[in-house]
């Protein structure tokens, strides 16, 4: 089946002229009740899609921020289960493909058919689990491959050529191109070889390259963002949307759009 609702969504950005932005949430950090005020509001200042954090206790990829946010979440009680039936409640609202991000535990307790089930019920496009590695993956692909629900993947810095052929010719929705090797969270400068790094993989890569890891200013999503199809913004979303710092959030989303200075004058 062809994962149709995230591809068109990035494509379409990406043909537009635009770079795609996904912001990264954590579900429920603050409450329940901030999940559908986050999302429509992310979806009506431009985000291409939305990467949804499933709260975990012991979430080995995430830095100071994003685990600050689930430690919170986890205090409101939220789990995969109550995330999918409040996504469920409001999808008639949501036009932004969502794309949930959890760990492999909270998936395998969840039982994979049901967990499958239930994303296509709550209208979800796209699955990452940066713990799940693409030589384990076969069982989590046969569900998907009956289903509009993309199973993205992550590729490091480290990994060797042969590796990134395999991991991207199986890619769907898009590649995550993770740009540090290490946990989330902002910094400020990144390796000398990305560029080139970014280069390759959008040579290799049959679907679109979107960097995430460290990208925290307009200024990052547009340099980082011109080095490939888009980027992913974890950490510096988490931090504004708590502080309800909306401003800061609509800049980011805008420095992925092609602005009018930017046209050519002819
Ligand atoms: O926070 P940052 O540095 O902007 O990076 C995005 C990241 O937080 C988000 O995509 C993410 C949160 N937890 C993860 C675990 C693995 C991979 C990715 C993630």
């Amino acid at each position: 089946m062809n994962k149709s609702h995230l591809s068109n969504a990035i494509n379409e950005c990406i043909q537009s002229g635009n770079k795609a932005f996904v912001p990264y949430i954590m579900a429920g950090d603050d409450g329940l009740q901030t999940l559908k005020r986050n999302i429509l509001f992310l979806q009506k200042v431009g985000a291409t899609a939305i990467e949804l954090g499933i709260p975990f206790s012991d979430p080995v990829a995430d830095g100071p921020v994003i685990q600050e946010a689930g430690e919170r979440a986890l205090t409101h009680g939220i789990t995969l289960r109550i995330v999918l039936k409040e996504l469920a409640s409001f999808k008639n609202e949501i036009t932004v493909p969502i794309v949930i991000m959890t760990y492999l535990n909270p998936l395998i307790r969840y039982g994979i058919k049901d967990f499958v089930k239930d994303c296509t019920n709550s209208g979800v496009s796209g699955l990452i689990v940066p713990d799940l590695p693409i030589e384990e993956s076969a069982f989590l692909r046969e569900e998907l491959n009956h289903s509009d629900i993309a199973l993205i993947p992550l590729v490091s810095l480290t990994s060797p050529p042969d590796r990134i052929e395999k991991i991207t010719t199986a890619g769907e929705g898009f590649i995550y191109a993770v740009t540090v090797n290490g946990i989330t969270g902002v910094r400020e400068g990144f390796t000398d070889g990305l560029d080139a790094h970014l280069q390759k993989l959008k040579a290799i890569s049959p679907v679109p390259v979107l960097a995430g890891f460290g990208i925290s200013t307009p200024e990052q999503v547009k340099s980082i963002g011109s080095l490939c199809d888009g980027v992913i913004v974890g950490s510096a979303i988490v931090k504004a949307l708590h502080r309800e710092d909306w401003e800061t959030i609509e800049a980011l989303v805008n420095a992925s759009k092609r602005t009018s200075s930017s046209l050519p004058i002819h």
